[in-house]
């Protein structure tokens, strides 16, 4: 007799042929339509599928865990980062997690290259200028629209895992000085080749850096490891980069010191409240003190894809009985 399929339920619209994958391999539940889910919606199809397959911007907490059915043994998430998801309370209820790991890496290091060119050299403001009706371009002179050189700065990586080995590989090609702070040194090889210097000290590192880009993900190890303490050492001349969590940076302070003078600016892909953008935020790109991007360092058409075949793969391995290859645990976070 042939083998029940999975129930699988899936929050979000994915590429179609993922979906379609998707369909011939499990009883797969999806969300053509990408209408986002509510809380109790969630808490739903726990209690009725074998494996969910969130997203990042779905709120995976201890309420909606708690209300898995005793088919539901796997989260399987659409998404590298799983700080939306109660690691600790899921374990608890042996519910296994996996997450994307590595495909999302270039591309998100693509974009992080992409803030730190963008902030000192005015990148958003010039092509915004342009544009503009008023005819505010007077032509070409010497001091006009004048950035800072990013070559030969000092570029300070705090998390130096997959995102941030790949983000310094591209600096260096952009003739950057490459630092890192991380939990760990690097294996010494990697570090010759990266010609990176680590910091086991942060304060120490943020003192001395140019430009800052922040790599680690959101744990409670880390939330406002930027704090208002810590932005206090950063250089006024320096720019800070956030491709990670919004999470990972005391927000409040970020934009008080961009305000006052205090940093050069910033570059955010991701924010503290996301999707809320503060108004504060908003104010200071107009004025050219910070870039701005909703959340789309890893928005390519191929990524999409890799995600979605890393979410099969992982659910496959798991209903075979495998180890699935992406498992998080709580003791890695
Ligand atoms: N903007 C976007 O679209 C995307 C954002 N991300 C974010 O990027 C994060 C990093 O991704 P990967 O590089 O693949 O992860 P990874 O696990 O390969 O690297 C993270 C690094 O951070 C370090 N780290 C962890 N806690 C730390 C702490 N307390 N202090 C210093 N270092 C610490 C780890 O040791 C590791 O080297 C993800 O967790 C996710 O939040 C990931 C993909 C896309
Ligand atoms: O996968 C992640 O962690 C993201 O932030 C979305 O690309």
């Amino acid at each position: 007799m042939a083998r029940k399929k999975p129930l699988v339920v899936v929050t979000r619209k994915l590429p179609d042929k993922i979906e379609t994958r998707m369909r011939e391999l499990f009883d797969a539940r999806l969300n053509v339509d990408d209408v986002p889910m509510t809380q109790a919606q969630l808490a739903e199809a726990m209690a009725t599928a074998d494996v969910l397959v969130p997203a990042i911007c779905d709120r995976i907490d201890s309420t909606v865990i708690e209300a898995a059915g005793p088919n539901l043994k796997l989260i399987a998430n659409f998404g590298n980062g799983v700080d939306h998801i109660d690691v600790a309370a899921a374990n608890a209820r042996g519910i296994a997690i996996t997450n994307t790991p590595g495909v999302l890496t270039e591309d998100t290091a693509d974009m992080t290259m992409a803030l730190i060119l963008a902030v000192p050299r005015r990148l958003t403001e010039g092509a915004a200028l342009i544009t503009s009706d008023d005819g505010t371009w007077p032509g070409w002179s010497p001091m006009w629209m004048l950035g800072h050189r990013i070559w030969g700065k000092r570029l300070g990586i705090i998390g130096m895992g997959r995102i941030g080995q790949a983000v310094a590989r591209r600096a260096r090609a952009f003739g950057l000085q490459i630092h890192y702070h991380n939990r760990r040194p690097l294996p010494a090889h990697i570090e010759e080749e990266l010609e990176a210097t680590y910091w086991d000290s942060l304060d120490q590192m943020l003192a001395r850096m140019d430009i800052l880009s922040i790599n680690c993900p959101h744990t409670p190890a880390t939330f406002h490891l930027l704090s208002a303490r810590r932005l206090k050492l950063v250089r006024p001349d320096a720019y800070i980069v956030n491709t990670a969590r919004g999470e990972v940076i005391d927000e409040h302070a970020l934009i008080r010191m961009i305000e006052n003078g205090e940093l050069a600016g910033a570059g955010l892909d991701v924010f503290e409240r996301e999707p809320a953008v503060s108004p504060k935020l908003l104010k200071l790109a107009r004025a050219g003190k910070v870039v701005l991007l909703p959340h789309m360092g890893s928005a390519t058409v191929e990524a999409r894809i890799d995600t979605g075949e890393k979410v099969i793969v992982n659910i496959k391995a798991f209903m075979d009985g495998h180890r699935p290859p992406d498992r998080v645990l709580p003791a890695m976070l």
